[in-house]
């Protein structure tokens, strides 16, 4: 898969180089399985097509460029992409979203970024939304795609106890230690990287203080282990830290009840 970071002053050169392709939009944090669901329909289209596979998204996330929130990212460019390459993305564009493309109307957005990137065929969930004030939306996007003579599908709700599953309701799980419901919004254990010199990597999120079962991925084993969250970027690992990788993936399995930890 190819990741390729397109900046405004960049768009013309990209265009020019694009090949053909099948394209998802959103931004994807987590590529939980309602993602997955998108991205699994967009592939569908792309190998009836016989062309390649791209997903758009953006970074930093919309939200922390226009209110100034800032997003506990559930991961990094680089552990989304390397999902999105499982599944099959052969392209994946990373639009630096800032407050002038915040500006952008609807149709200039799909005009700019989606169309003139070559797409065939769109695919996006039934909640998407682009544009300046969030004004577009699947009913905008299937009249300006119809126009275009551009496919499109738009990917009905995928829930999970009556609720769509979302980035946000996985981030209220992570920031309330509940991470033993993640690998059934995610399809995988909740992951994520930590140095023991320096912390939690950027861009990840750990889940709120307390004592947690966790399985340290060092590249050839998964070790169990018993880690307390002793703040937002620090993790006590007990047991054999010393013998472990100073980088170390963390997969979180459960919050740990009634622990007692003797120093
Ligand atoms: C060109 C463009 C302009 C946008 N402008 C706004 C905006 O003014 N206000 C807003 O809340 N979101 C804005 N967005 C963010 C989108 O509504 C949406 O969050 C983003 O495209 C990611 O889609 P998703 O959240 O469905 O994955 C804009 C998006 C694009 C592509
Ligand atoms: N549960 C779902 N079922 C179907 N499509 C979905 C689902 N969740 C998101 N999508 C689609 O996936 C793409 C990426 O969405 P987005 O990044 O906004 O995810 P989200 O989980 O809704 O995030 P947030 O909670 O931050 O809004 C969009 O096209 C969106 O419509």
């Amino acid at each position: 898969m190819r990741i390729q970071f397109v900046e405004a002053h960049q768009l013309a050169g990209i265009q020019q180089r694009a090949p053909r392709v099948v394209m998802a939009l959103g931004y994807f944090d987590g590529v939980h399985v309602g993602h997955q669901k998108v991205i699994l329909a967009a592939k569908k289209q792309a190998v009836k097509q016989g062309i390649a596979l791209a997903v758009l998204s953006f970074f930093p996330h919309p939200k922390s460029v226009l209110q100034r929130q800032a997003i506990h990212y559930l991961e990094p460019i680089e552990q989304k992409a390397q999902k999105l390459e499982q599944l099959g993305v052969d392209i994946f564009y990373v639009v630096q979203f800032t407050q002038e493309l915040a500006q952008l109307s609807p149709d200039c957005f799909l005009e700019a970024y989606v169309r003139k990137l070559r797409v065939q065929h769109i695919v996006c969930g039934f909640d998407y939304t682009y544009g300046h004030k969030a004004l577009g939306n699947t009913d905008t996007l299937a009249v300006y795609a119809a126009a275009h003579r551009i496919g499109f599908t738009a990917v009905r709700a995928y829930k999970w106890h009556g609720e769509k599953i979302s980035s946000t309701k996985i981030r209220e799980h992570v920031r309330r230690g509940d991470v033993r419901t993640l690998p059934q919004l995610l399809g995988t254990y909740y992951t994520t990287k930590y140095c023991q010199v320096t912390g939690v990597l950027p861009y990840y999120t750990l889940p709120q203080q307390g004592h947690y079962h966790v399985l340290i991925d060092t590249g050839s084993t998964f070790i169990p282990c018993l880690a307390t969250v002793l703040s937002a970027t620090k993790v006590q690992l007990h047991g054999d830290e010393p013998s472990l990788p100073q980088l170390l993936t963390i997969q979180w399995i459960e919050q740990a009840q009634d622990v007692k930890i003797y120093a």
